[in-house]
């Protein structure tokens, strides 16, 4: 049995009945299944038993604490970009020697908080972002632990906005200044270097580009040991893709880690890895209700409570997310329609022209595969207060984030005193 399924024409997460649940508490929310969580972390983690590696868990695909409180139980690591996500890892228990820091831009005030936690490795993204934690590190009478995070233009990614690895991409060091920084961060006394790092992009849904990248990196490895420095860790990032609709077959855990035990074998070396939304995405859905059905003269709209600044994934990369009816009615025609959420903008919508039964305001639906980017990447616009986030485990539910009052949406804004 699924963790997500139909029974008795309605729509469950576990053995929680969702249109129960949303009558009860109200939509739009999040759901996830811990069970579901729980998963996915182990097909993961078994496609590599045998190796030394370590999952660090993407937070930015979902950050809610119970999330992440699960996936510490299981033992994964954390990749974090940010201080908050690293607070929030260090909240749930993640221990800070399983904790991996990614990003461009990260602040001197970010290094000292995780140069104090003791994290696992920092991912470098630039020189001046080296010389900088050199320097912190210095101040701080620490050593930081250092991959540098190499760009080996590869194409990569279900959409232009999600390929990271490519020459024209913000991500990671210059492939031609690679071996040149690594001899700079040897001369750094507050850089220990431990390893190199790559993430070329995400949804991924062939396993070519990851051959070609990890065939790079290997070969860089090899470079930089003739050079005489010492790699003891490979960080190959995340990107592995999941099924957002039907037909759609993105490679098994089992087969990218062949791939990745033919390429890596002969290096001896501790593997990393960053997997986001092939933990998170199908362990969570969108639950939201009809407002209307408006006839255009052009299209039939299905008006829904949830928005774009709920999940933007769509308004952001044209996503597909599939669209089911928490109660199926049998008797129901097909159709065509614009899924479109209340915000002001053209582009809030979730679907367009998508074949869908027939429904009645006050039903709902669900928007699958939103389990990763949904809840995280959601914002207030138009005032909207973050939706809460439902975790189900077994019969039982639980609030594991309420939806705020407006009282508290305004409670951080303050009037100036000029204003009386
Ligand atoms: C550095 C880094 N690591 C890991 C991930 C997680 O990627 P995914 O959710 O595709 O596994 C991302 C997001 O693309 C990322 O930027
Ligand atoms: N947020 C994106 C993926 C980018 C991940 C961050 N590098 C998505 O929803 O597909």
């Amino acid at each position: 049995m699924h963790h997500f399924d139909y029974r008795d024409n309605r729509l469950h997460a576990e053995d929680v009945d969702i249109a129960a649940l949303a009558n009860k508490i109200g939509t739009p929310f999040y759901i996830y299944s811990e069970a579901t969580f729980r998963r996915h972390v182990k097909v993961f983690s078994n496609a590599f038993s045998g190796t030394d590696a370590l999952v660090a868990y993407s937070v930015k695909a979902n950050s809610n604490l119970a999330v992440l409180r699960i996936l510490a139980s299981e033992g994964t690591g954390a990749d974090v970009v940010s201080a908050g996500e690293l607070a929030r890892a260090l909240h749930a228990g993640i221990p800070a020697d399983k904790i991996v820091f990614s990003g461009v831009g990260k602040t001197t005030e970010e290094m000292e908080a995780a140069l104090n936690a003791g994290i696992y490795q920092f991912n470098v993204e630039s020189a001046p972002e080296l010389e900088a934690l050199d320097k912190v590190a210095g101040e701080l009478k620490k050593h930081a632990p250092v991959a540098i995070r190499v760009n080996p233009d590869v194409a990569a990614g279900g959409h232009d906005k999600i390929s990271t690895g490519r020459k024209e991409d913000k991500f990671g060091v210059a492939w031609g200044s690679a071996r040149a920084l690594y001899a700079r961060a040897r001369e750094l006394e507050n850089i220990e270097v431990k390893g190199v790092d790559l993430h070329i992009g995400s949804q991924i849904a062939d396993l070519a580009p990851f051959e070609a990248a990890f065939k790079k990196a290997a070969g860089l490895i090899a470079d930089l040991r003739e050079d005489g420095c010492r790699i003891e860790r490979l960080d190959l990032g995340g990107g592995l893709g999941i099924p957002y609709g039907a037909g759609e077959i993105p490679p098994h855990p089992d087969d990218y880690a062949q791939l990745i035990k033919r390429v890596t074998a002969p290096l001896d070396v501790q593997l990393i890895f960053e997997p986001g939304r092939m933990i998170a995405g199908n362990a969570g859905l969108l639950v939201t209700k009809l407002v209307y059905v408006k006839e255009g003269e052009a299209r039939k709209f299905m008006i829904v409570d949830a928005g774009m600044n709920d999940l933007i994934r769509p308004a952001l990369y044209d996503a597909h997310h599939d669209i089911i009816p928490v109660t199926r009615d049998l008797d129901a025609k097909n159709d065509r329609y614009d899924v479109v959420g209340p915000v002001c903008e053209s582009s809030d919508f979730i679907a367009k022209a998508r074949t869908l039964p027939d429904m009645k305001p006050g039903e709902f639906m669900a928007i699958m595969s939103a389990g990763a980017y949904g809840a995280s990447q959601s914002s207030q616009y138009n005032s909207r207060p973050l939706i809460p986030e439902i975790l189900v485990n077994g019969d039982e539910y639980a609030i594991i984030r309420r939806r705020p009052t407006f009282d508290e949406m305004t409670a951080l804004e303050r009037y100036p005193e000029w204003m009386g």
